[in-house]
C-alpha cells in the first residue's frame, strides 16, 4: 500500500537518493522510515547509504564540475531560473511535505517554500554579478588581476527545522558559482530535499551537480569530510557537530560556512512601543514552535515596563493555537520529537529550580506527542540553563534589567553571536546598541530580519560565513591572483 506522501504528493515524493542524474534505492541496505512529528505515524521511507555510495555521489560531483564550471553565468542562471518556477509551480505540495514531516503550520510552510524559491531566484540574478578585480600595480606595465572561481566539490548537510530553505540558501549559491554539490539532508526531514531534487531534474540541472544522499549522519559526514574531492562544507544545525565537522575536516583544510546555535537576546528598553515588541517577540520566540536559530532566547525588559509587558505577552501567548499544521487556525505544532520535548522539559525545570516563576504554560500540551504549551517564565536566573544554551521550544524566559551597561554585560555573557533584537524608541540608543551588541545580525524594531537579500550568519561560536546576501556567493568561490609581467 502506498504510503501518505506516496498518496498526497505522488509526483513529488522520491524513496531514492539522486546519485549522478540517477534515482538510485537503498541496494539491499537497510531503509529509515520517516515520521509525522504531529502524530508519529510513518510517511515514507529512505535509503540508509553507506560510505561507498557517499563515495560515488562525490565522485558524480566530480565529474560533472568539469564541465559545470565551465558553463557560462548566464547558462547557470537560466537552469536556476527554471528550478525557480518549477518550484513556485509546486508550492502548495512542496508546502505539505514540509507540513508533514516537520510538523510546522501550512502557513509558514508556504512561506518557507516561498523563501526557499526567493533564494533560488536571488542567486540566478547573483550568478551574472560575479566579478574579479584589477589592482593598480606596483611595478611599471605589470597587470596584477583577481579572478573568482568556483570552490569545486561542495557538501551542504541541513538541518530539520528549515528542510526546504536550507537546502537552496546553500545549493542556489553554490550551482550559481559554478559548483556541484553532495547534499544530505536531515534524517527527520529528507523528503523536502529530495521533491526539490526530483524540481531540480525537471528544470534540467545536469547529471552529477545535485546529488542528495541520506542516511545516519555520521558516517555520511565523516566520509564527506575526509574525502580530498569534496573542497567545502556548509552545514547548518547544532554547534556541537559543527565543532565536530570543522575537526573532522582539518586533515584536507576544507573551506567551511557553519550556521550553528544562538542564543539571541531580545531586548525591551522602557521608551519602546510595548504593543509593537510583543509581537515583534510573538514572531521571534514562536515562529516555527521556537524551533529556529534566531529565535529570541532570552528576553530583556527593562524594570519599569517589566510587569506591564509580561501581561501584554500573556494576553499575546493566550491567543495561540496549538495542533496539528492542517488544522484551521493553528500557529504552533509539535516539536521535532521526543528529545527535543525532554530537552525542553528539562530546562523548564531548572530554570524553576533557579527560582523562575511560570506565568504561562510549563508542560506538555494537552494534544500528547511532542505538542509542548507556549510558555512564558519570568524573574528567570543567570544562572538557569536556558540563559547560556539554546532552548530551541516554545519558551519566553523574561530577565529584568535596570541600565544599559549592566544590560550589555549580560548580552554579551554567552559563547554565542548570532542574532539580536532591540526594541526602543531611542535613535542614540540604537546606534548603541548595534554597535555593542556581539553578534551576526541584530533587528531593531522587528522581530523578522530573515530575507534572501541580507547576509545570515554569526560570530563567536554561532559560526563561519555568510548565507544570503550578495555575500552568499562569495562562500563558494575562491579568489586567485594573477600577476602579468610585459
Ligand atoms: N542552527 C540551527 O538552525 C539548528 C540548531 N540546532 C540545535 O541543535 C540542538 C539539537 O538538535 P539536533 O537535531 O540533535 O542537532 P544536530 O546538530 O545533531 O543536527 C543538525 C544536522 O546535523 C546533522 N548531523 C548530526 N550529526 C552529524 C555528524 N556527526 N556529522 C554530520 N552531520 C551530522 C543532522 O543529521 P541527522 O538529522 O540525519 O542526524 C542534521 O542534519 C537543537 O536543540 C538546537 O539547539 C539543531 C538544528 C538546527
Ligand atoms: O534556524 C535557522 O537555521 C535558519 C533560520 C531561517 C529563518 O530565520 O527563517
Amino acid at each position: 500500500m502506498a504510503n501518505v506522501l506516496e498518496q498526497v504528493v505522488p509526483d513529488l515524493y522520491r524513496d531514492q537518493c539522486w546519485i549522478n542524474g540517477e534515482w538510485v534505492s537503498e541496494r539491499g541496505r537497510r531503509v529509515l522510515e520517516v515520521t509525522n512529528p504531529a502524530d508519529g505515524s510513518v510517511i515514507g521511507e529512505i535509503p540508509n547509504l553507506g560510505p561507498a555510495d557517499v563515495k560515488a555521489a562525490i565522485d558524480a560531483a566530480s565529474a560533472a564540475f568539469r564541465t559545470w564550471r565551465k558553463t557560462t553565468a548566464a547558462e547557470r542562471a537560466d537552469v536556476l531560473d527554471r528550478w525557480y518556477r518549477e518550484i513556485l509551480a509546486c508550492k502548495r505540495e512542496l508546502a505539505t511535505v514540509l507540513m508533514l514531516e516537520q510538523g510546522k503550520p501550512l502557513a509558514e510552510a508556504l512561506g518557507e517554500i516561498q523563501i526557499s524559491a526567493d533564494y533560488v531566484r536571488w542567486f540566478a540574478e547573483e550568478a551574472r554579478r560575479v566579478a574579479g578585480e584589477v589592482i593598480a600595480s606596483p611595478w611599471p606595465g605589470q597587470q596584477l588581476l583577481v579572478l573568482k572561481q568556483p570552490v569545486g566539490v561542495c557538501a551542504a548537510i541541513t538541518p530539520w527545522n528549515f528542510p526546504s530553505s536550507m537546502v537552496t540558501r546553500k545549493l542556489a549559491p553554490a550551482l550559481a558559482a559554478g559548483c556541484t554539490v553532495v547534499l544530505k539532508p536531515a534524517e527527520t526531514t529528507p523528503f523536502s530535499a529530495l521533491a526539490l531534487g526530483v524540481l531540480a531534474e525537471r528544470a534540467g540541472v545536469p547529471a552529477g551537480v545535485i546529488n542528495i544522499v541520506t542516511g545516519d549522519a555520521a558516517p555520511i559526514g565523516e566520509a564527506l569530510c575526509a574525502d580530498p574531492v569534496v573542497r567545502k562544507i556548509s552545514f547548518t544545525g547544532s554547534t556541537h557537530v559543527g565543532r565536530l565537522i570543522a575537526a573532522q575536516c582539518a586533515p584536507t583544510i576544507k573551506r567551511l560556512s557553519l550556521e550553528l546555535g544562538g542564543n539571541a537576546p531580545f531586548i525591551v528598553f522602557d521608551d519602546a512601543d510595548i504593543e509593537a515588541a510583543v509581537q515583534g517577540l510573538m514572531i521571534s520566540k514562536f515562529r516555527n514552535t521556537g524551533q529556529t536559530c534566531v529565535c529570541a532566547n532570552r528576553v530583556y525588559v527593562h524594570a519599569g515596563i517589566y510587569d506591564a509587558f509580561a501581561q501584554a505577552l500573556a494576553q499575546a501567548v493566550d491567543k495561540l493555537i496549538v495542533g496539528n499544521g492542517d488544522a484551521e487556525g493553528v500557529t504552533q505544532g509539535p516539536l521535532i520529537n521526543s528529545r527535543a520535548l525532554e530537552k525542553v522539559e528539562e530546562y523548564v525545570q531548572d530554570a524553576l529550580d533557579h527560582g523562575g516563576t511560570l506565568l504561562r504554560g510549563g508542560r506538555p500540551h494537552s494534544a500528547g506527542g511532542t505538542f509542548y504549551e507556549p510558555t512564558i517564565i519570568t524573574n528567570v536566573s543567570r544562572q538557569a540553563r536556558m540563559a547560556r544554551e539554546e532552548i530551541f521550544g516554545p519558551v519566553a524566559p523574561l530577565y529584568r534589567f535596570e541600565s544599559e551597561a549592566e544590560l550589555l554585560e549580560m548580552v554579551n555573557d554567552t559563547e554565542f553571536g548570532l542574532a539580536a533584537y532591540v526594541y526602543t524608541q531611542s535613535q542614540p540608543r540604537m546606534l548603541r546598541m548595534m554597535e555593542s551588541i556581539e553578534c551576526g545580525m541584530v533587528a531593531i524594531n522587528s522581530g523578522l530580519m530573515t530575507t534572501v537579500s541580507a547576509p545570515f550568519g554569526g560570530v563567536k561560536q554561532s559560526g563561519l560565513g555568510r548565507e544570503g546576501g550578495r555575500q552568499g556567493i562569495d562562500e563558494y568561490l575562491d579568489e586567485k591572483y594573477i600577476c602579468i609581467a610585459p
